[in-house]
């Protein structure tokens, strides 16, 4: 059982058919959820929930973000615009372990189309049980924060 934290989610459309799963998990592993997705089948358009779960992520407001749509990509483009958000889009366990120890990934971004509502859960479990590992992570990454730092104010 790891520390409660706080959780943004949001979805399209297309992630619409695993929202409740997702929901339902992060709620039972006792986190708190901030719900932002889109509620119904109409055709939305995916930056107007990546971005506003990536702001929060960026403002401290939550903790960690999950982001799902029909491929997990859009999500994860637009999410990455926002300053201070490092999102992935995870297929397996593996894969977000190792952006979690590796590259202190603060977003996680699935894919309704192409994966199962159990290798989903078992992704979510996976990624928010896991610590960013430092050490020599910590210098690649904050050369990440400092090239980002450093273009905030161009256009
Ligand atoms: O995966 C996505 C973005 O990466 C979207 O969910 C997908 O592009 C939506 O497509 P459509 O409007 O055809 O339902």
């Amino acid at each position: 059982m790891g520390s409660v934290m706080k959780v943004a989610v949001g979805n399209d459309h297309r992630g619409l058919c695993v929202r409740p799963r997702v929901l339902g998990l992060l709620a039972e592993l006792g986190h708190e959820v901030h719900d932002l997705g889109a509620s119904g089948p109409a055709g939305v358009d995916y930056p107007d929930y990546a971005i506003p779960v990536a702001e929060e992520v960026a403002a401290g407001k939550a903790d960690r973000g999950v982001l799902i749509c029909a491929t997990g990509h859009g999500m994860c483009i637009a999410a990455n615009k926002v300053h201070g958000v490092r999102a992935v889009n995870s297929r397996d366990v593996i894969d977000a372990e190792l952006s979690r120890r590796h590259n202190d990934s603060n977003i996680l971004c699935l894919a309704a189309d192409l994966l199962g509502e159990d290798q989903i859960e078992r992704i979510i479990r996976a990624w928010l049980l896991t610590d960013f590992e430092g050490g020599r992570h910590t210098r690649r990454r904050e050369k990440v924060d400092a090239y980002e730092k450093s273009h905030e104010n161009r256009s």
